[in-house]
């Protein structure tokens, strides 16, 4: 009698299977086909129009000249949005001029559902995104109190949502990742991913000035005598994406903390799908 399957043993009859809005899974395809389910109603994904502003940009493989550096946050973003299975409209690199920087706002807002930019949101002299915003549409909130991030800008055009990330690259990757993703996933009816939160030892001391949430870079590590601990994986300068590819989750340091020492207890936040 033991290896006998019954029949309902795993679902039975009349019961739900799924909630609305669960993003199916592969194991989840696999059980609707096991209950004879060859079609099901899904929500629409969202359309999302990307592009980078700066002089300073250049595509890779092109050669740089004094000054230049290359275009990565476009490819980085691109990346996260594909792992989100939504459509992209890849608008490439905008020059630092006012006309041009409109011309792709309008196109983007006319073509898609949200939008998504990158760079030129602080204060520098040729730091236009906000304005034109601001002209076109509405901003909803600027600045956070997070780092990297701070100059973060969310709002509202006439057909789009507009989310514009710093240009600093890890600035760009984590407010991607933390505040534009579960935007879109809300925009589709998605339910929201849990984030994995642990208490650790920090193996390393981390500097840390009181003012703003800091989202450090870190790394999972096991003690000699076998506990998980995190380190902080380096330089954590908003343009230095080495440290964030070492790396396998977040060091999460409250606004009002100062320097950690070995030893204290920090909370980590593991990456999720879209860092992985
Ligand atoms: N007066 C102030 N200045 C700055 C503030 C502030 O609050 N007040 N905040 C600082 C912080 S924090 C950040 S973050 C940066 C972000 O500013 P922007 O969004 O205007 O970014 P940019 O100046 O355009 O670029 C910063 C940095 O990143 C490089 N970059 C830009 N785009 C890309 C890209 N697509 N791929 C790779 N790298 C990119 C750019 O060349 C610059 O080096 O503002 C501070 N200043
Ligand atoms: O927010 Mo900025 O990202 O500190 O470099």
């Amino acid at each position: 009698g033991n290896n006998i399957r019954k029949a309902g043993e795993d679902i039975l009859e009349g019961s739900q299977v799924f909630t609305p809005g669960r993003k199916v899974r592969p194991q989840d395809i696999g059980l609707l086909a096991s209950l004879g389910i060859a079609n099901v109603t899904v929500y629409q994904k969202v359309k999302v129009a990307v592009f980078s502003t700066g002089d300073e940009l250049k595509l890779p493989g092109e050669p740089l000249r004094h000054g230049d550096i290359y275009d990565s946050n476009r490819f980085v973003i691109k990346a996260m949005l594909k792992k989100m299975e939504i459509d992209i409209i890849d608008l490439g690199k905008i020059p630092d001029d006012k006309e041009q920087l409109r011309q792709a706002f309008l196109r983007a807002d006319r073509e898609a559902d949200a939008v998504i930019s990158s760079g030129g949101v602080s204060v520098g002299d040729a730091d236009y995104t906000k304005e034109i915003l601001d002209e076109l549409g509405e901003t909803g909130f600027w600045k956070l109190a997070i780092k990297p991030g701070k100059p973060f800008a969310f709002g509202q055009l006439p057909n789009s949502v507009f989310f514009g990330l710093p240009g600093n690259p890890v600035s760009a990757t984590v407010t991607f990742q933390q505040l534009a993703a579960p935007a879109l996933r809300h925009m589709m009816n998605q339910q929201a991913e849990e984030k994995v939160e642990l208490t650790l030892a920090t193996k390393t001391r981390l500097k840390k000035r009181p003012g703003r949430r800091d989202f450090q870079r870190g790394k999972l590590v096991y003690s000699n005598s076998g506990e998980l601990q995190v380190l902080s994986t380096g330089n954590q300068g908003s343009g230095v994406m080495s440290t964030m590819s070492q790396s396998d989750c977040y060091i999460v340091l409250a606004e009002e903390d100062g320097d950690k020492q070995a030893g204290d207890l920090v909370k980590v936040q593991l990456f999720d799908e879209l860092l992985k």
